[in-house]
């Protein structure tokens, strides 16, 4: 590919999408790191497959590290006229986030850092006003959106704005795909492109679901809109930076249609078609290919960034300690994203006029195949049927939309509804278990106290007798001891006898 713009040297732009890593710190108890690491490699287990990244960020290295040495050479793309992507994709807690946005203003994110080096590069008069090159008129603009549930909402839309909550996708033309009437803030400087940036964050969902956090299964679409005049040429270059916070990716170890009858055909529909999309693209790097985008919103809003007019990079955080089966899937994603060829092209007015044909006939091909939607600029005086006809063809794919999310709903219901029968079937039964025990238990009290006072009757007999016996002892001893009295009384009568005769005799035989 030969193309020169200004002065950057394309010849240096590869079409493959390039994987750089990123391995966050540990947080929080996470257990010892698991990762097999070799060099710029990394693999689930040592037999590998590894996954060679064009560059691996290691533990110590800061969001400015990562924007120093991955995201410069991209901007000077994008400054020149090309669209360019950054995926930023992992396990979810693996640090998409962190990367992104960054956690306070010391520790700013890509993002941020993109505004800072955008702004300092628009306001340098050496910059704009480069002797081969003159450059003028910039306007920044950006759109932000969240890919959920099938569902996208604007994260820029001020809430109770008076429009639909969601977007709908349309395809146009001189835009291609993308979601009809989002909000597209004017940027003045960096300070400005970082609050209003900060305030879509905010705007995320954020809810704890039955699937985890909402955080997990959505992705973030950010979009910064350059144009500016280049050169001679009157119209302006146009060129986009694409950030895609991709939804966890650990759900891609699980098999498809498990996840459908467990979660519902909606909630994980982006990241199975992002799958068979990325596996498709992988499998063929010719531009005669055919594609099929349409299963899921967010494939089709990533059209150009997935095989398309864009010069995209994916960003894989890692964890340092991981379960080796979702990582493994993840290499092997990450492998496939890397396969991928890409066509980047300078978006000046010729290019973009060119493009803005072949839509143009696509759509018109397709309206007369009856399989896709009317383009407004070619509107005709059968306007009114063909409107008439596109409305219910929106509205018709709106509301299967709604009725997947309703059956998703009822799946869901049914399936807690069992669990709740369930639960009070074995209540139930615990409960008559319950009853049973508690029977047993009080029959066994009964017996037991029938036995204490049949225990008590004998104790009661025995003491009875007992006390008898003694009385009984004790009135022998009695009458033993008047024997003894009376024998002792009768001794003494004798002994007083005896001395009597002996006084007698001694008397007589002295008279003798
Ligand atoms: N490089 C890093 N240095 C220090 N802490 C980090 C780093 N990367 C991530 N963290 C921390 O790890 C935690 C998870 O990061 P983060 O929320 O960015 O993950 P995530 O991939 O966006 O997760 P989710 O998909 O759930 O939103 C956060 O507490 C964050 O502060």
């Amino acid at each position: 590919m030969f193309i020169f713009s200004n002065n950057v040297n394309i010849r240096s732009c590869k079409m493959n999408v390039d994987v750089i890593g990123r391995i966050r710190p540990p947080i929080r108890a996470e257990g010892k790191e698991n990762l097999v690491v070799e060099g710029q490699r990394v693999a689930a287990q040592t037999t590998g497959p590894f996954l060679n990244f064009t560059t691996l960020h290691r533990k110590d290295a800061s969001n400015y590290d990562v924007f120093k040495h991955s995201m410069e050479n991209l901007l000077e793309l994008y400054l020149a006229g090309f669209n360019v992507c950054l995926f930023v994709m992992g396990e979810s807690e693996a640090g998409k986030t962190y990367t992104i946005a960054g956690e306070s203003t010391n520790k700013s994110g890509i993002v941020p850092m993109v505004f800072d080096y955008l702004f300092t590069k628009l306001n340098e008069e050496r910059y704009m006003s480069d002797t081969k090159v003159r450059r003028q008129n910039p306007t920044v603009s950006l759109e932000m959106m969240e890919v959920y549930n099938e569902l996208i909402k604007d994260l820029l839309k001020v809430p109770g704005g008076g429009s639909a909550a969601y977007l709908e996708l349309t395809d146009s033309a001189e835009k291609g795909v993308h979601a009809k009437n989002g909000s597209n803030i004017l940027l003045r400087d960096a300070n400005d492109a970082n609050s209003v940036f900060r305030q879509g964050l905010a705007r995320r969902t954020e809810a704890s679901t039955d699937f985890g956090p909402a955080q997990n299964n959505a992705a973030t679409i950010i979009h910064i809109d350059l144009q500016m005049i280049v050169g001679d040429n009157p119209h302006s270059n146009r060129s986009r930076f694409t950030v895609v916070e991709l939804p966890g990716l650990e759900k891609l170890s699980d098999d498809p249609s498990q996840l459908r009858q467990k979660e519902g055909p909606v909630l994980s529909k982006g990241l199975i078609s992002l799958n068979s999309v990325v596996t498709s693209l992988a499998s063929n790097p010719y531009p005669d290919r055919v594609i099929n985008y349409s299963d899921s919103k967010l494939t089709q809003l990533l059209k150009d960034e997935l095989g398309g007019n864009c010069k995209t990079r994916a960003l894989l955080c890692l964890k340092p300690q991981t379960d080796p089966h979702i990582l493994s899937s993840i290499l092997t994603f990450c492998t496939r994203v890397s396969q991928i060829k890409n066509y980047p092209i300078l978006n000046d007015s010729y290019a973009q006029n060119l493009i803005t044909q072949y839509r143009a006939r696509l759509l018109d091909l397709q309206q007369q195949s009856g399989v896709g939607p009317v383009p407004m600029s070619k509107v005709t005086n059968l306007n009114d049927v063909k409107d008439t006809i596109r409305e219910l063809e929106t509205e018709n794919l709106r509301l299967k939309d709604e009725n997947e999310r309703l059956r998703t709903r009822l799946e869901n219901m049914q399936t807690k509804f069992g669990s709740l029968a369930n639960t009070k079937t074995d209540l139930s039964q615990q409960l008559l278990m319950t009853e049973e025990e508690k029977l047993k238990v009080s029959q066994s009290l009964v017996e037991m106290q029938i036995e204490n006072n049949k225990i008590r009757e004998d104790a009661e007999a025995t003491k009875f007798e007992l006390t008898n016996k003694i009385l009984m002892l004790e009135n022998s001893l009695m009458e033993a001891e008047n024997e003894r009295d009376k024998h002792i009384k009768n001794v003494k009568n004798t002994k007083k006898d005896y001395k009597k005769w002996r006084k007698i005799e001694k008397i007589w035989q002295t008279s003798i």
